[in-house]
């Protein structure tokens, strides 16, 4: 049998790497890891040494040797911005949005929909998150526009997790744990809350962000496990370090940023940081660029138990104690889709500062130092 040929996606144009800024900004010190030698002979016990200090005290880093070429990456950017540049009535259809009310953030999520920080303000967050290309996922939101780029956002949404699992590899050695224990809960081919993302922030007046402490993304945690964001110029990612001080993170040339998330704390006892993060409006010479940002998120797979892994280290630490059963942990699709209706089902992206999220015997607290 002939094999289907899948017809040529539309010409789009290219997307444009925006410039550093040049203001002198407070910036984060974030270690920068080289995973082109993972599989050296002792490369992964090496990396994840050099590692461990990150991920324990802010639990954001970044990775260079990832893979994946700067041609790829910007095929990327151009995808998301051509979606994204699609007027509201294309891009916009019910069918494929997030649907909050359910937790379930496949899709795309409009700005100017919800006002933020109890003011009159509105939300600028643009964004649409693509599941995995596995079967189970087949009925969920994912737009006919992006399914004409299928081939190519499959296979950097496939290979984003091949990324990740490398990083879980080191977050099993840090912690004495077989090198599979975190891999094993996030492979691509079962169900799971993972998705590639395309986000814009599109700059609102300077007296609105005023109004709101110039916040373009408030304060918060990521909810899954690993979130991988590719490095970008411009300014406004600001992550809150162990003193609370709010620190900008810096380009990193071909990296990609990562950050742990709530359930690797939760796994990990608390000693793998889900770090507290925002977005602010950027510096003056960048105040006016559309801000395209490109993502994985892991998520944990949908049945996994979320409790402390049983960590030689850990124990040592006192984090854990020697039978800790829990009678009845939550599994990783109710962690995830109670904390996404949580955060998002409401009209307005309130401040959530000293607040806490519980789903059963797990607690984070938004803004956390
Ligand atoms: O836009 C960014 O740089 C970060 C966004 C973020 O923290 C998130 O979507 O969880
Ligand atoms: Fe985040």
């Amino acid at each position: 049998m002939p094999s289907a040929v899948l017809p040529e996606p539309p010409a789009i144009p290219k997307w444009k790497r925006p410039g550093k800024t040049s203001e002198e900004l407070p910036w984060a010190d974030i270690k920068v890891i080289d995973l082109s030698n993972f599989d050296e002979p002792g490369g992964k016990q090496k990396l994840a040494e050099e590692l461990r200090d990150a991920v324990h005290k802010t639990g954001f880093f970044s990775i260079t040797g990832t893979g994946f070429t700067q041609e790829e990456i910007e095929r990327q950017y151009d995808i998301g911005q051509a979606y994204l540049n699609l007027p509201i009535e294309e891009k916009g259809d019910p069918k494929y949005r997030c649907d909050f009310a359910q937790g379930n953030y496949f899709g795309y999520r409009a700005a100017h929909e919800k006002t933020i920080m109890g003011t009159d303000v509105l939300d600028i967050v643009e964004s649409v998150n693509i599941p995995k290309f596995i079967p189970a996922n087949e009925h969920e939101p994912f737009d006919p526009y992006l399914r004409q780029f299928q081939s190519e956002i499959e296979d950097f949404s496939r290979r984003s997790l091949e990324l990740a699992s490398k990083v879980f590899t080191l977050f099993s050695l840090i912690l004495e744990l077989p090198e599979d224990y975190f891999s094993k809960r996030h492979l691509y081919e079962d169900k799971s809350e993972d998705h590639l993302r395309y986000m814009v922030y599109r700059p609102r007046p300077a007296e609105d962000d005023a109004k709101v402490q110039n916040t373009w993304s408030r304060a918060h945690t990521d909810f899954g496990s690993l979130t991988l964001l590719w490095s970008q110029n411009v300014a406004g990612l600001q992550l809150k370090t162990p003193r609370g001080e709010w620190k900008y993170v810096p380009p990193v040339d071909n990296g990609i940023i990562c950050n742990v998330g709530d359930t690797l704390d939760f796994w990990s006892a608390g000693y793998l940081k889900s770090t507290t993060h925002r977005v602010v409006r950027p510096p003056k010479d960048q105040a006016h660029i559309h801000r395209l940002g490109l993502f994985y998120f892991v998520r944990p797979g949908d049945e996994v138990d979320i409790k402390p892994a049983p960590s030689p280290l850990l124990k040592r630490l006192g984090l854990i104690g020697d039978n800790q059963e829990d009678e009845k942990p939550v599994r990783g699709l109710e962690y995830v889709r109670e904390r996404v209706k949580n955060y998002h089902n409401h009209t307005d992206y309130a401040d959530m500062k000293g607040m806490k999220f519980k789903v059963g015997n797990l607690e984070i607290e938004d803004e956390a130092e």
